[in-house]
């Protein structure tokens, strides 16, 4: 293996497994020893085939490598677009010993581990990340699924995959407001749970704004440990795993507001987690000097540092009120203790979420509701 490459564990017995972290590795990786039978289906959509599909599939010498190209957009994570996987799987005869391998952003990568959960009850899958979110995030820890009209992700399965191939090669054909809704996820982990990473990450934001390649590898080995670390303690979200979703409760009721598509994922969570961290204020949990720290590094990754033009606050109660962490109709958020300190709570003040709420909050013509 070469030198450059870096490796971590997600450490999950019997369904522990690698993380590869390198340069170059699509087309040159030999990822045959992690199928177990012939066959393999590349999940893919139409913006990532014609520029990595061919190296993809250097990666399985010896296999049947056949391929389902899906339409690109967060709008099409859903049962119609999923349904296109089980149909090429069925059209060429795919059996329980096939390996699903998900190259693309977290989109892809949601829906095809969703599909290997499912598929003829569950078969393996393989990670190949190819945006910075999905290699700092969705690739890791299992998650997968599509949305629903009425909420985010509110149909999947917790299904581990058998290894997780980063080639950070791939970040240079990525635009610029994508790498910066990879940021958002980045600085989460700082935000939750590394002060460490959190200064480092304070010293060295332009340079990953601007996709410099060593320092952009030291923050995805960081998030993924961070990642590995709170996955490994908590698989399936029943305590710990929930500080994953900082921001998430605000950001998933703006991406749903906005119909799976104006707004990406990394950038409803950046202004999700500016939202957290001004509740967390409110509710005498940080000072104002931690707040400001937390909105300028999500600040000076060109991520928005407000809720979409015309959504209320009572859009925002609506749609928060179907979030997965919420227990017999009380509303549960990820809030901060301190920078790195992040905690799930049910005690929410109410007239503080309306004052947070209705600070974030345009009106159509750009006014403050
Ligand atoms: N499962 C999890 O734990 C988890 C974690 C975080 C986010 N998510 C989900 O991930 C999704 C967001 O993922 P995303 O930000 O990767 O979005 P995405 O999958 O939509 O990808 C963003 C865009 O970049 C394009 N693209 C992908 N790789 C490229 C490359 N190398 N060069 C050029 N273009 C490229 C895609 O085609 C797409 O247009 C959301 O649905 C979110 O809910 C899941
Ligand atoms: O892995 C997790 O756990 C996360 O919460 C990571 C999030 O970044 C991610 O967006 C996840 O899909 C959200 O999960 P959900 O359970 O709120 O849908
Ligand atoms: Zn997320």
């Amino acid at each position: 293996m070469r030198d450059s490459v870096r490796e971590l564990t997600v450490d999950l017995g019997e369904r522990t497994y690698p993380i590869v972290i390198g340069q170059g590795l699509l087309g040159s990786y030999d990822l045959a020893p992690f199928v177990q039978g012939q066959q393999v289906m590349i999940v893919t959509n139409e913006t990532v085939a014609p520029l990595y599909l061919e190296s993809a599939r250097a990666c399985f010498p010896g296999k049947q490598v056949d391929t389902v190209v899906l339409p690109d957009g967060e709008k099409y994570k859903d049962w119609q677009t999923l349904n296109r996987i089980f149909d090429g799987l069925l059209e060429k005869r795919h059996s329980r010993k096939t390996t699903l391998v998900a190259l693309g952003g977290g989109v892809v990568g949601d829906m095809a581990g969703f599909a290997a959960a499912s598929y003829q009850r569950g078969v393996p899958f393989i990670q190949m990340p190819t945006t910075l979110l999905s290699q700092v995030d969705s690739s890791v820890g299992g998650k997968t699924g599509i949305n629903h009209p009425l909420g985010k992700n509110m149909i999947g399965a917790f299904h581990q995959p058998e290894v997780v191939l980063i080639d950070t090669d791939t970040l240079r054909t990525l635009p610029p407001r994508e790498v910066s809704a990879g940021l958002a996820e980045v600085i989460k982990y700082g935000l939750i749970r590394d002060t460490d990473f959190l200064c480092w990450l304070e010293q060295e934001i332009a340079s990953l704004v601007d996709l410099d390649p060593a320092t952009l590898v030291e923050a995805i080995y960081r998030s993924c440990a961070c990642k590995a670390d709170v996955v490994a303690l908590d698989e399936r979200e029943s305590g710990l795993r929930a500080i994953l979703n900082l921001g998430h409760t605000f950001g998933h009721a703006i991406e749903t507001f906005a119909g799976y598509g104006n707004w990406l994922h990394g950038e409803a969570v950046g202004t999700g987690m500016m939202m957290a961290a001004d509740l967390s204020l409110r509710q005498g949990m940080i000072r104002e000097q931690e707040r400001t720290r937390a909105v300028r590094i999500i600040e000076r990754a060109n991520l928005p540092a407000r809720a979409p033009a015309g959504m209320t606050p009572d859009d925002f109660r609506r749609l928060m009120a179907v979030d997965k962490k919420n227990v017999d109709g009380s509303l549960r958020l990820v809030l901060l203790r301190a920078l790195g300190d992040a905690v799930v709570t049910d005690q929410v003040d109410v007239s503080q979420l309306d004052a947070t709420l209705r600070a974030f909050c345009v009106a159509s013509d750009g006014a403050d509701v």
